[in-house]
C-alpha cells in the first residue's frame, strides 16, 4: 500500500539516469502546476538483461512491465516512458495520458577520434544495438562492422571510451538530456538516418480508470508532437512493429501540413531498403492515424513485410 496521502501523484520510474531525469521532468511539470508528487523507483527485467540483444529477448515491453504492475496495484500513479520504448498497444486497462513536447528526434555519431560517419576508415568498427540504426548505418556504409552495444547511456559512453568501437550511434535527446550534448560529433539529418517512431518524446501511462489523472495530465500534452507521433507510431502498429523489426518513422510539421517518412529494411538482403513519403493536413489523432495507415501500406507496396 501506499503511504503517501492520496493527493500526491507518485511516479513509478526506472533507475537509470535518463528515466530518473525524465521522471523529474515530469515532477517539476506537475509541480508547477501545484501538484505534490514523488517518484518510486523500479529495476525492469529489461535493465536486468544486458548481455543479449533486446530483440531477441522479447521486446520493449520489458522496460514498462514493472511500471504497469505498480500502477495496477496503486504503489504508482503514472509511468514516464521514452515513447520509442512505449509498445504500440498497451496491454488492456492502460493508455498513454499524454504526450510532451518532442526534444530533438534525430540519431546522433559519438566518436572519440571521428568527426562523422563519413570519415570513418574502411571496416571501423560501430557499436549500436537496435536493428533500424545497424540496416540504415550498413545502407549508408556496407564496409562497417556493426557490433552489439547495450547498457544504459553512461556503460555505453564508457564502452566507446575503453576503445571497444571507433564511434557509437545513440539518441540526441538522450544525451543532451544528461547534459551530454558535447559527445555529439555529428547529427544524422533524416535523409540518411531517419528515426524511431517516437523518438525524442515522452509519454505519460496510466490506468485507463484514472479520469482524474487524466484530466491532471491533460494540460502536458503537445499537439503537434501527439499528432506526430500518432502518425509515426500507426507505421509501426501497421507493420506489426517490435524491436525486432527495423523500422523506423518520423513525421515532422511543414508549412501547416504533417509530413511522414518510413524506412524498411529488408533482414534477408543487406542494405535493402524500402522507403515511403506521404504528407498531409492533419487536424486530429484519426488524421494522423490515416497518413500513418497510407505510409504502412505505401512501404508494403514496395515490398516491406508486416511482421508476424
Ligand atoms: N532504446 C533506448 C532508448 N530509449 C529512449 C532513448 C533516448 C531517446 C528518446 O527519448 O527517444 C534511448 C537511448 C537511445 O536510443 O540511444
Amino acid at each position: 500500500m501506499r503511504s503517501s496521502p492520496s493527493s500526491t501523484i507518485v511516479i513509478a520510474t526506472r533507475e537509470s539516469r535518463l528515466a530518473l531525469w525524465q521522471a523529474e521532468h515530469v515532477q517539476a511539470l506537475l509541480a508547477q502546476r501545484g501538484h505534490s508528487v514523488e517518484l518510486l523507483g523500479m529495476t525492469t527485467r529489461g535493465d536486468q538483461i544486458l548481455d543479449r540483444s533486446l530483440s531477441k529477448v522479447g521486446g520493449k515491453g520489458l522496460f514498462v512491465k514493472e511500471l504497469e504492475a505498480a500502477l495496477e496495484d496503486g504503489r504508482a500513479d503514472i509511468a514516464v516512458h521514452s515513447l520509442k520504448d512505449v509498445p504500440m498497444d498497451l496491454p488492456y486497462g492502460f493508455v498513454l495520458a499524454c504526450v510532451l513536447e518532442r526534444e530533438d528526434p534525430r540519431d546522433a555519431f559519438v566518436s572519440p577520434h571521428y568527426a562523422s560517419l563519413d570519415a570513418l576508415p574502411q571496416g571501423a568498427v560501430v557499436g549500436t544495438s537496435s536493428l533500424r540504426r545497424s540496416v540504415l548505418l550498413k545502407a549508408l556504409r556496407p564496409d562497417l562492422d556493426i557490433q552489439p552495444l547495450r547498457g544504459n547511456l553512461d556503460t555505453r559512453l564508457r564502452k566507446l571510451d575503453e576503445g571497444q568501437f571507433a564511434a557509437i550511434v545513440l539518441a540526441a535527446a538522450g544525451l543532451k538530456r544528461l547534459g551530454l550534448a558535447d559527445r555529439i560529433r555529428d547529427v544524422f539529418t533524416q535523409d540518411r538516418m531517419l528515426p524511431a517512431a517516437g523518438q525524442g518524446a515522452l509519454g505519460i501511462e496510466v490506468r485507463s480508470d484514472r479520469a482524474d489523472l487524466l484530466a491532471l495530465l491533460a494540460p502536458l500534452a503537445h499537439q503537434q508532437t501527439t499528432l506526430a507521433t500518432a502518425a509515426e507510431r500507426a507505421v509501426s502498429r501497421a507493420m506489426g512493429g517490435s524491436c525486432s523489426m527495423p523500422l523506423a518513422a518520423h513525421a515532422h510539421w511543414a508549412d501547416g501540413a504533417l509530413q511522414l517518412r518510413a524506412a524498411w529494411g529488408d533482414q534477408d538482403r543487406e542494405g535493402a531498403l524500402v522507403r515511403a513519403e506521404v504528407a498531409g493536413p492533419v487536424d486530429g489523432p484519426a488524421a494522423a492515424e490515416a497518413l500513418g495507415l497510407r505510409v504502412a501500406e505505401a512501404l508494403q507496396a514496395g515490398g516491406a513485410r508486416k511482421a508476424g
